[in-house]
C-alpha cells in the first residue's frame, strides 16, 4: 500500500473548498511553466488531498489558456496519486438536467489549440487512452456524489470543444445526434490525456449547467445562467468531496485498471537516443520509468 492523495482540479464556479485541516497553499514550480494557481494541501479525515482551481482564483483563465501541463506535473510532483475533475458542462441529454452530474467515462477531443503530452521529440511515449478514466475511481467518486444528494448519472462521453464561444446550433446537433456526445465542456481534454501519461487515476465529475443551443424549449446558452447554476453545483461538489475518505480510504493498492502503470508499456525512443535534456523535464511525470 502507498499513501494516497487526492487532487481535485475545481471548474468554473469551484475556486475554493473548506474543511482541510493542515491547510496551506502552496506554489509549485514546474519545468513546463506556472499552474493555474496556488495549490491548496491539507488533509480531510486523514486523507491527504490537494486543491488547484483551474481557471484560477477569480477565473482569470480561458480554457485554452489554462497551463494543464503545468497543473498535471505540479500535482505529481506535489505526492497525488487520484485526480478528480469536478467541472461546468452543458448537457445534450433530456434526461441529464441541469443540476445533475455526470460521471464521465468517454471523451471526444476536439481541441487543437493546446499542448497534448509531455512526451515528443527526444522522448517519445503513446499511452492508451482507450478507457480515459479509472473505473475504480470514477465508482467511489459516484457514491460520494450520490451521498452528496446530486442526481448521477453513471457514464457519459465528454465532448470537448475549444471555445471560448459557445457551440452552433449547427455543431450542437452533430455532437448531440451524430457523434453520441452526452456533455460539452471546454477543459478536460487534454487534462484525461496528460493525467493518464502522469500514471494518475482520472475521473471526472461533469456538473450540468445548461442544454447549450440544441434544446427546443430552452434558450441558447448564456454565462449568467450558468453562473446561477453554478452555485448549487458547487454546494454539492463540496459535499461530494466530504464522502470521498471514508470511500477511498488514505492508503492505497496499485490501481486495478493499471492507470498507475501506464508508461511501462509506452515508450518507443531507444534508451540511447533520449534527450537528456528532455528527460529532465520528465522528472516528475515519467521518473518511475526514466
Ligand atoms: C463558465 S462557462 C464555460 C466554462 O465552464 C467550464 O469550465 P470548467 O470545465 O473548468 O468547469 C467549461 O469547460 C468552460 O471552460
Ligand atoms: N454549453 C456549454 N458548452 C461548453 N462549455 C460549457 N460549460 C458549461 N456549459 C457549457
Amino acid at each position: 500500500m502507498t499513501e494516497r492523495m487526492i487532487a481535485i482540479i475545481g471548474g468554473s464556479g469551484l475556486y475554493e473548498i473548506d474543511g482541510l485541516e493542515q491547510v496551506e497553499w502552496v506554489e509549485v514550480k514546474t519545468p513546463w511553466g506556472k499552474p493555474s494557481d496556488a495549490i491548496l494541501t491539507g488533509t480531510l479525515q486523514g486523507l491527504k488531498l490537494a486543491f488547484l482551481p483551474r481557471h484560477g482564483r477569480g477565473h482569470v483563465l480561458d480554457p485554452s489558456s489554462v497551463p494543464y501541463r503545468a497543473n498535471i506535473d505540479a500535482l505529481k510532483r506535489l505526492g497525488a496519486t487520484d485526480v478528480i475533475s469536478m467541472s461546468a458542462c452543458g448537457s445534450f441529454r433530456e434526461e441529464m438536467a441541469p443540476g445533475d452530474f455526470v460521471i464521465v467515462d468517454q471523451f471526444i477531443d476536439r481541441t487543437f489549440a493546446r499542448d497534448k503530452s509531455f512526451f515528443g521529440p527526444g522522448c517519445v511515449a503513446h499511452v492508451s487512452l482507450a478507457h480515459p478514466t479509472c473505473a475504480a475511481l470514477a465508482d467511489s467518486v459516484a457514491e460520494a456524489a450520490d451521498k452528496s444528494g446530486a442526481t448521477v448519472h453513471r457514464g457519459g462521453t465528454y465532448l470537448a470543444m475549444e471555445g471560448p464561444q459557445f457551440s452552433t446550433l449547427a455543431e450542437s446537433n452533430m455532437y448531440r445526434d451524430h457523434w453520441g456526445a452526452d456533455v460539452i465542456g471546454m477543459t478536460n481534454m487534454p487534462e484525461a490525456k496528460l493525467a493518464r501519461e502522469a500514471e494518475l487515476c482520472y475521473a471526472s465529475v461533469a456538473m450540468v449547467t445548461d442544454y447549450d443551443c440544441w434544446h427546443p424549449d430552452h434558450d441558447a446558452v448564456e454565462v449568467s445562467d450558468i453562473v446561477r447554476t453554478l452555485t448549487g453545483n458547487a454546494d454539492k461538489a463540496r459535499r461530494t468531496i466530504t464522502h470521498l475518505p471514508a470511500l477511498l480510504g488514505s492508503g492505497r493498492a496499485p490501481c486495478p485498471h493499471g492507470c498507475d502503470r501506464a508508461l511501462d508499456t509506452a515508450m518507443i525512443t531507444a534508451p540511447e537516443k533520449r534527450d537528456p535534456a528532455v528527460l529532465a523535464r520528465l522528472d516528475a511525470v515519467a521518473g518511475r520509468v526514466l
